[in-house]
């Protein structure tokens, strides 16, 4: 079966330097993969690559198949990216930043309000739709760029940090809609340093350190690979790179 996302010996970064080494996984449909690794590990580096802000040296990157050289379009289409820095227009309401998604996406005006409704209540956002960004805390931000990638409701969520600047219940709102787009197939990489919640919630871990893949697979793969039977997810990481210190 074709995967969704797919990267294969992804090597790349800002210049001639490799940042990333030889990075390969997949994200299937219905699955949550978690991008875990400590400052500077290579987490947004490799986002970069596969939303195609940068080129990998070599290497390919695939969603559903189509590259972005040979399907450019197909394969921006496929994907949101939900930022860790909320990028909005200014001088667009909430409710404007939603009809940008609709227009841009092609979603009929009717199936756009149901997913509008939605999410409003869902992310208790009913009151603001008439607002600009300047008058959105951080958090609402944050609310507002999530709210733009379901209303897409893509294939492939790409999300960085998702869960710092965000209240519980936004927290909860954004799990269970992940939840809810997993059950329809959706596949969704996620990018985090809350690892209670990604061990919680992934169903596959990709263990960066230095640029490359030092572990990956469930919790149980790691745990094998660690040789640390009932081990937390915060456990299997600090030893992880203590072992690639002293080694
Ligand atoms: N714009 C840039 N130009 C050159 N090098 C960069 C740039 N951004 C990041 N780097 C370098 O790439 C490496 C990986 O950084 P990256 O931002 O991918 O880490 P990260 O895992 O996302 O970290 P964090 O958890 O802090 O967000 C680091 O050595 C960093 O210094």
């Amino acid at each position: 079966m074709m995967s969704l996302l797919k990267l294969d010996k992804v090597t790349g970064g800002y210049s001639k330097k490799a940042v990333i080494h030889n990075i390969s996984f997949t994200v299937e449909p219905g699955e949550l993969v978690g991008l875990i690794g400590l400052n500077g590990a290579g987490k947004s580096t490799t986002i970069k690559h596969i939303i195609g802000l940068l080129q990998p040296h070599s290497g390919e990157i695939s969603i559903n198949g189509h590259t972005i050289s040979t399907q450019s379009e197909a394969y921006r289409k496929s994907f949101t990216y939900i930022p860790e820095t909320p990028v909005l227009y200014d001088d667009l309401t909430l409710q404007e930043h939603l009809e940008l998604v609709a227009l841009a996406y092609e979603i009929d005006e009717d199936q756009a309000k149901q997913r509008v409704d939605a999410l409003l209540e869902e992310f208790r956002m009913q009151k603001r739709l008439k607002w600009f960004p300047t008058h959105f805390s951080k958090g609402m931000k944050q609310k507002v760029m999530i709210m733009s990638a379901f209303m897409a409701n893509p294939a492939l969520y790409i999300i960085d940090e998702p869960f710092v600047g965000l209240d519980p219940l936004a927290i909860r709102a954004l799990l269970n809609q992940l939840e809810a787009r997993k059950q329809n197939g959706a596949g969704i990489l996620m990018t985090t340093h809350v690892l209670a919640t990604a061990e919680k919630y992934c169903d596959k871990l990709i263990l960066l350190h230095n640029g490359k893949i030092r572990a990956a697979g469930t919790m149980e793969d790691l745990r094998k690979a660690l040789g640390m039977p009932g081990a937390s997810l915060d456990d299997l990481y600090i030893a992880m790179t203590e072992e690639q210190e002293y080694a």
